[in-house]
């Protein structure tokens, strides 16, 4: 039952750390324990545990040991709540939205003088707030069933709770998926998005940029063709890839394809710079990435071998999922920290790129309680 997994992570609480996760579209709730409250630290994703990295990953790699994994069914009730707000009218933006307007501003005029690009700009919005986590994360379960749903917790690093749209690298042995996604769109109705010359510009980069990077370091790669896709209230642009890598080099991808232009920018060093230089807050675990890491299981070679349970045909096999760190939030005692972006290219608009950041920290207050709608 979720709530014998929820009340064994209650206790844990500031104590020892643990993530919960559902991954997407599946019925299955994972509650992941590590014995100590100890903070290992990755130093070449060839270890294995739940990992959560920053941004930058000049900053410490955070890996939790998996000393106890439960698995439980989890059975959405409301699935897919549609609840509209806006909460531009409600918050306090007199300071923040001008600023927010002069480093999109200024980015741009950089972009135009041919300094990068494409640069992934963002922000923190500081909430008051206090409520049961395990209410808020049971909310967000149910409210993103499409996404990854996490809920984690180190007594000395923090606590994140989020629901992505977003895979940064899924692989099984040697083959791994991944894939661009940007361009932002509020979903109206069951209308299908029209999208504009600057927003698919904006993913092709990314689309373009993987391929680049990648393909010296793969065996193989392909991609399917673009489409759009609904997280929570929003449309993206996505193109998947798929492709091999040679063994033991699945730290090499990884470290080539973080962070990726879609939450950083291109040509990368010149954007992180921008990033760095200029957000004027420290992004630590947002737009990182987070999951699970070099995880053993067993694969069935070929199904349709008759004789399927001679182990001749079976084999283990190192799988790893990661997501990117976004549509999340940080919980700090009674303050809640959201945090959103936006990928900005010369086309942009300030006050649409504002607007964009409104409607992404939707996705994080519409979970929390109905009191702030
Ligand atoms: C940076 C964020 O999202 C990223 C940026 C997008 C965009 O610029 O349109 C779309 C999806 C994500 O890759 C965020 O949600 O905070």
């Amino acid at each position: 039952m979720a709530q014998e997994l929820f009340n064994r992570a209650e206790n844990c609480f500031k104590q020892l750390p643990f993530v919960l996760y559902r991954k997407p579209n599946e019925k299955e709730l994972v509650g992941a324990f590590q014995n100590t409250d100890e903070v290992f630290k990755v130093k070449d994703f060839t270890e294995s545990g739940f990992v959560f990295a920053p941004f930058d990953l000049n900053s410490d790699t955070i890996l939790m040991k998996m000393d106890t994994v439960l698995k439980v069914a989890y059975t959405t009730k409301n699935k897919d709540i549609d609840t509209d707000i806006d909460r531009n009218t409600t918050l306090n933006n007199t300071i923040e939205k001008p600023r927010y307007l002069e480093l999109i501003s200024n980015a741009i005029k950089k972009i135009k003088q041919n300094d990068f690009n494409k640069v992934v700009l963002s922000r923190k919005i500081d909430l008051e707030w206090k409520e049961d986590y395990f209410d808020m994360y049971n909310r967000l379960l149910n409210t993103y069933e499409k996404a990854f749903c996490y809920f984690w917790h180190h007594p000395k690093i923090g606590t994140w709770m989020g629901a992505t749209p977003e895979i940064l690298v899924k692989s099984s042995g040697t083959r791994f998926t991944t894939m661009s996604l940007a361009g932002t769109q509020k979903s109206i109705d069951l209308e299908a998005p029209k999208w504009s010359e600057k927003e698919l510009h904006e993913q092709q980069l990314v689309t373009d940029y993987i391929f680049e990077t990648l393909k010296d370091k793969v065996v193989s790669l392909s991609s399917s063709k673009r489409e759009s896709i609904k997280a929570g209230q929003l449309w993206h642009l996505r193109t998947e890839m798929k492709g091999s890598f040679a063994p033991n080099k699945f730290g090499e991808i990884l470290r080539a394809l973080h962070p990726t232009p879609a939450v950083c920018g291109s040509p990368l060093v010149k954007a992180k710079n921008f990033i760095l230089d200029n957000e004027n807050y420290n992004r630590t675990f947002y737009t990182g990435f987070l999951g699970e890491l070099n995880i053993k299981s067993e694969l069935s070679r070929n199904k349709n071998r008759k004789n399927q349970e001679n182990s001749a045909y079976k084999s283990i096999v190192k799988t790893s999922e990661l997501f990117v760190n976004l549509r999340c939030m940080q919980l700090v005692n009674d303050l809640v920290f959201i945090y959103v972006g936006g990928g900005v290219t010369s086309d942009s608009n300030p006050e649409s790129e504002w607007e964009e950041t409104v409607l992404k920290s939707n996705t994080m207050y519409r979970v929390l309680n109905d009191k702030l709608h």
